[in-house]
């Protein structure tokens, strides 16, 4: 039996976007940074930390990118058919994996440093799952339809949600599954497990970590990638 501090993981990326809010002329996870794709970078970077050992990547069924990326060929990448939404893709990528513990990381999340992964994996060894996520810092307002101030949150509580999200994979896969056919609203993977009454931990993750929505994003990405790529993937 391996320890739990040496246990390698899988990683399901949905990857199979288009990208709207991006407002580009390709999906988004294929736009270039620092000379590679935004996906490759994300790819790269999993794979390089030692205690991840595949990769499942949900694509879009017509998607005419990922087949010309050298990275497609690696050994240790699986892909599949995404779906309609980012859950649907998740799922997908759920059903090619037998294992105990399975990690969920947006393709559009490449500035994921090794540090924050390291502190999400040693919730195997407690036997929780949970999240990357950092608290919110600024005052959060809720509008009203006119787009004006309806409320003044109580902000002490509230946290951004990132990925990796990392669960028990067939706790997992049982909670999406129902959700989803119970027409939840699911976003992340915490929200499949919330719906199922199972406990998400919340680990401290770098703001860095940011997911490439928007064009003024994929500046932020250049700039945070540059720093982690020079830091051996870590910040200090
Ligand atoms: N049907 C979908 C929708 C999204 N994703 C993936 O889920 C991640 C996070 O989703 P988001 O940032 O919303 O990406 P898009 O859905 O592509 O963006 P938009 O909502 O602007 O179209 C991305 O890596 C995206 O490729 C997916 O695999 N399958
Ligand atoms: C999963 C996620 O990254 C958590 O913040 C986020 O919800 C995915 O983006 P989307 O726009 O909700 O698809």
């Amino acid at each position: 039996m391996t320890p739990p501090s040496k246990q390698q993981f899988t990683v399901v990326v949905p990857a199979a976007g288009v990208g709207k809010r991006m407002r580009s002329n390709m999906p988004k996870q294929y736009l270039p940074l620092l000379g590679k794709t935004l996906l490759e970078h994300c790819l790269d970077n999993l794979i390089a930390h030692p205690r991840i050992k595949h990769i499942v990547v949900a694509v879009h069924p017509h998607d005419p990118y990922f087949a010309d990326l050298p990275i497609a060929q690696a050994p240790w990448l699986t892909r599949v058919n995404g779906g309609a939404e980012r859950a649907d893709s998740v799922l997908a990528g759920l059903r090619a994996i037998d294992d105990e513990w399975v990690l969920v990381h947006d393709a559009a999340r490449p500035c994921l440093p090794h540090q924050d992964l390291d502190a999400l994996l040693d919730l195997a060894d407690e036997e929780q799952g949970g999240i990357l996520a950092y608290a919110v810092r600024d005052t959060m307002k809720q509008a009203n339809a006119a787009g004006f101030v309806a409320t003044t949150l109580d902000r002490s509580h509230l946290w951004h949600a990132l990925t990796p999200q990392f669960f028990p994979l067939a706790e997992l896969r049982e909670a999406l599954t129902l959700a989803l056919n119970a027409n939840a609203v699911i976003t992340d993977e915490a929200s499949a497990m919330e719906w199922a009454g199972k406990p998400v931990k919340l680990v401290e993750g770098n703001p860095c970590n940011i997911k490439v929505t928007q064009p003024i994003d994929l500046m932020l990405a250049e700039f945070y990638l540059s720093k982690l790529l020079k830091n051996g993937r870590s910040f200090l």
